[in-house]
């Protein structure tokens, strides 16, 4: 399956050439004919008859990279030996690895580290369990676990397919926000199995963050690891997207200078993320929310066979209204999407009110293209780094773990939610705040700091701190 961005990316081309034949100008021209532009050429190899060389070329899309790799074995005097993606290359082998604090330089290390030394520590954390967060990677590392049954927008793809996401969270943990976290993907979809399974991981981490598993299993799954276990845990698709969406939504809001409380919000793809993104914000103020999944409006004179949406037709849609989206978003001031690509349509988006705000956060396909949706919007975002306001959960889940650990959170509750939330908001000055600058980017590192400050005042006000963080 290959993911059409709509947007550029590089190739690298390496190219056999007949040092006689070849000519670099046709080889230009055959690129640019296919619409790509040369970004840069690095000889691999020289002979006098051949030379190897890589040429680094932007392209827009797939369709542009197939046409080149047609129209190249053409010229005369070239091979085509080999085209990567870069994006490939940046998975060859992984993304993350182990690293050590100390190196064992002799025997007197080895000693230390490993046996006879480490039994004397071994023992300390048996006679007194809490040491454990003092002398093991405890305190500061973070379990990913996915059962790969919601990877983004690619649905139910399996554990190996999910483990490139999972490496990029840790990866995330780790640059962002120095939290060490280990992608873990479990090969079972059975509720009970993955809830004994984390319980059984949790003793080597200070925290679970829960990711891509589909509703409704994740919403039980959370639950029940929440109760059962004492550190915190943490479904980022639910959670994490909320806090990151209501920040968002606050400061689109002091553009188009709409209430929170006037608002109709129409909301697509009822499931992990969509519910827990209508939950927070019922609690920030909204009181007008249409959520839609596949068969239309969630309204309150049928019986669903998922209970989350019998419970959603409560605490949503006061005017019970029914139909497809096109039906229901006539003069909604704000569209959400976390459901799958291309289901907006321009005309929806035309029925809006005035001013509309839409935050198309499906993954990797938003569910309207923003290049199609940029003239008709007032404030337009994606859960994607390529175009502005980037709305996607990598703005919370570094900050908020970082936080939680640093205070040894019990769990992080509701009020670290909103705390969080609210700092990633304030990030955007008035003067800065503009309709395709509502949210901080990944790389502000005011970010981290600030959702860290106000999730640990916010587990020290909850009594939920087991320890004063250093500063
Ligand atoms: N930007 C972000 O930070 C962010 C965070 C979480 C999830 N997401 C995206 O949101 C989407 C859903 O993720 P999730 O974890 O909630 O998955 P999920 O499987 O729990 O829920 C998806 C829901 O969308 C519904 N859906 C699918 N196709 C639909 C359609 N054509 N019309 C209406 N509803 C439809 C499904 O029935 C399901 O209820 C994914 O694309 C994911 O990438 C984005
Ligand atoms: O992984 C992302 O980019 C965000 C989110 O967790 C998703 O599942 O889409
Ligand atoms: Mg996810």
């Amino acid at each position: 399956m290959s993911i059409g961005t709509g947007t550029s990316t590089h190739i690298i081309m390496r190219l056999q050439l007949d040092v006689e034949v070849f000519s670099f100008g046709e080889i230009a021209s055959c690129i640019s004919a296919g619409g790509g532009d040369i970004i840069g050429v690095d000889v691999i190899s020289s002979s006098r008859t051949q030379s190897v060389r890589d040429i680094t070329v932007n392209v827009h899309g797939v369709k542009q990279r197939e046409l080149i790799s047609e129209l190249l074995p053409k010229l005369k005097g070239v091979k085509v030996l080999q085209i990567s993606d870069r994006t490939f290359l940046m998975h060859i082998g992984g993304k993350i690895e182990t690293a050590l604090k100390t190196k064992i330089k002799n025997r007197e290390d080895l000693a230390r580290v490993y046996t006879p030394g480490v039994a004397n520590v071994c023992t300390a954390i048996a006679d007194e369990p809490e040491k454990a967060y003092s002398l093991t990677i405890k305190r500061n590392t973070v379990a990913v676990i996915s059962d790969g049954t919601a990877v983004l927008g690619l649905g139910n793809i399996g554990p190996s397919a999910a483990m490139p996401v999972m490496e990029g969270k840790a990866m995330l943990f780790k640059q962002l926000a120095n939290v060490d976290s280990f992608p873990i993907c479990l090969d079972t979809q059975d509720t009970e199995e993955i809830i004994r399974t984390v319980k059984a991981i949790a003793p080597a981490f200070g925290g679970i963050n829960l990711e891509d598993i589909s509703a409704p299993r994740c919403f039980e799954i959370e639950e029940r690891l929440r109760q059962e276990l004492d550190i915190p845990v943490f479904h980022d698709d639910q959670h994490g997207t909320a806090v990151v969406l209501l920040a968002g939504l606050l400061n689109a809001l002091r553009i188009t200078n709409k209430k929170i409380e006037d608002i109709k919000v129409v909301f697509t793809g009822i499931g992990a993320a969509g519910i827990a993104c209508t939950k927070i914000l019922l609690s920030a103020g909204v009181r007008n929310i249409i959520g839609i999944d596949r068969q239309g409006a969630i309204h309150r004179d049928v019986h669903y066979e998922n209970p989350h949406w019998n419970a959603y037709a409560q605490m949503t849609n006061p005017d019970n209204l029914k139909g497809s989206l096109s039906e229901v978003i006539v003069e909604a001031d704000v569209f959400i999407g976390v459901s799958a690509p291309g289901i907006l349509k321009v005309e929806d988006v035309i029925s809006m009110a005035k001013d509309p705000i839409v935050f198309a956060m499906a993954n990797p396909q938003p569910e309207i293209d923003p290049e199609i949706a940029e003239p008709y919007v007032r404030v337009l975002a994606t859960g994607r780094s390529d175009f502005p306001n980037q709305i996607n959960n990598v703005l919370c889940f570094p900050g908020i773990f970082r936080g939680a650990l640093d205070c040894r959170a019990r769990e992080i509750n509701e009020e670290m939610k909103v705390a969080a939330a609210q700092a990633i908001a304030s990030v955007v000055t008035d003067e800065e705040l503009s309709e395709s600058y509502i949210i901080p980017s990944v790389f502000n590192d005011k970010v981290v700091e600030r959702v860290r400050e106000a999730v640990v005042k916010a587990a020290n006000q909850t009594g939920v701190a087991r320890k004063e963080p250093r500063v």
